[in-house]
């Protein structure tokens, strides 16, 4: 794979160098509540602005429908990394559009612009290679060079994280690099008992990779939205939690197969409760129940694991070797469900052994929960793509990177 370093001493002068970031950051409204993934491209984005170049940064924000959406719009995104340069960063209100087109032929060596959200074309995500090439070619329109940057996507089989580099002579920027040093550290010399703690709201993603993680860990941890299709699988009732209702077989033969491997497969004992999902906006009171994860109420949601299961969950962490962990325990974002993301965050933390936290939301979590960052080993951007990648998985945009 090249590197950007490689790219700098070719020399980058007046060229248009394409940036595909990750900056699906956190909003509240236009706010951004978490500003870790933009920082997290800036050695990228500096190099190439002080080498001379064009810099053209694109990147997803959400899951929009292919057409755009103001909800999701990078703006905010452009105008924080313009704060972070400290230099002007121009925006395009489309993506390889009139105003795409224009604001790249406008900029001087040096400068930086950020074109709209990606997801705003159907072509970015289709399954439809074609469709897909057809994008592409407009995005390569707009650049010389390619630099592969987004970590946190490159388990996507997307336009600008597949296609694109085979389109342009192509280089990993210095967060990819980064990340897949540490990463390939913990493919090779994973120190046991390693676990694995998974939660979050991506079920059908993040289930996935179990199925290769029972061959890898010693004991899996499961929170978050993932831990409902779980006891939902062992016959209990769930309410109205997340469920990914026809995936039941599939976790239920995982339960079989931990179980046959002596892999401990830990679920949650209790959990926190409540009729409806909290307003995230005013956070007003949430007021919840703890209920035995055996006893959820039909017309209750599961949104944070419970006491009993942080203590259980602390244990099991507390002579780990190797934590890898992807997705908060609950919706952390809501004050009356943090103390399980907090608890999970701690006992990693107090472990002895290497600690890994991975995921845009996880990421978020620890530092807005007030965690010291420094105390963790290491903190991914990507949380799907680190999973993945800790899977042996080839993944599309670092494949993409190495030919
Ligand atoms: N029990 C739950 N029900 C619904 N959403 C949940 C639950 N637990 C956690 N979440 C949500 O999961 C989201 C993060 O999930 P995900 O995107 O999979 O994590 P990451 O970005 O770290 O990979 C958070 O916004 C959080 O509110
Ligand atoms: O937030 C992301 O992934 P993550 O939640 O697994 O960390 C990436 O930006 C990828 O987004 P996607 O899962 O909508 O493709």
């Amino acid at each position: 794979m090249k590197t950007i370093d490689e790219l700098l001493s070719e020399g980058v002068d007046g060229k248009r160098v394409f940036v595909r970031a990750d900056l699906n950051v956190p909003l509240d409204g236009t706010a951004i509540t978490d500003d870790g993934r933009i920082r997290a491209v800036l050695p990228t984005v500096k190099a190439l602005a002080e080498a001379g170049a064009r810099v053209v940064v694109a990147s997803h924000l959400g899951r929009p429908k292919g057409a755009p959406d103001p909800a999701f719009s990078l703006a905010p995104a452009a105008a924080r990394l313009g704060e972070l340069l400290g230099s002007e960063v121009r925006f395009a209100t489309d993506t390889v559009g009139e105003s795409a087109q224009s604001t790249v032929a406008g900029l001087a060596p040096g400068q930086v612009a950020v074109v709209e959200n990606l997801r705003f074309n159907a072509g970015e995500t289709s399954k439809d290679d074609a469709e897909r090439g057809a994008f592409a070619d407009r995005l390569a329109a707009l650049a010389d060079v390619y630099v592969g940057d987004g970590f946190g996507a490159v388990h996507r089989k997307h336009a600008s994280v597949y296609d694109l580099p085979a389109r342009l002579p192509h280089y990993a920027g210095h967060l990819i690099a980064s990340e897949v040093a540490v990463l390939k550290k913990l493919t090779e010399d994973v120190r046991r008992p390693y676990v694995v703690a998974l939660g979050g709201a991506k079920v059908s993603d993040k289930l996935a990779v179990i199925d290769q993680l029972l061959d890898k860990a010693d004991r899996l941890l499961i929170g978050g939205g993932m831990a409902y299709t779980f006891l939902k699988a062992k016959g209990h009732e769930v309410g109205i939690s997340l469920l990914q209702e026809d995936q039941i077989p599939v976790v239920k033969e995982y339960m079989e197969r931990a179980e046959k491997k002596g892999v401990e497969l830990v679920l949650p004992v209790d959990v926190l409760v409540a009729p409806e999902f909290p307003d995230l906006r005013t956070k007003a009171p949430a007021n919840p129940t703890t209920v035995a994860a055996d006893a959820i109420p039909a017309d209750q949601e599961g949104l944070d694991i419970g006491p009993e299961t942080r203590k259980l969950y602390a244990s099991k962490l507390a002579d780990a070797a190797t934590v890898f962990w992807n997705g908060p325990m609950g919706v952390f974002e809501h004050p009356d469900y943090a103390e399980g993301t907090k608890a999970v965050a701690q006992a990693l933390i107090d472990s002895p052994g290497f600690t890994v936290v991975g995921g845009g939301d996880s990421a978020a979590a620890v530092r807005t929960l007030g965690f010291d960052e420094t105390a963790f080993g290491h903190i991914s951007t990507g949380g799907g793509a680190s999973l993945e990648y800790l899977e042996g998985k080839t993944l599309p945009g670092l494949a993409a990177l190495e030919d």
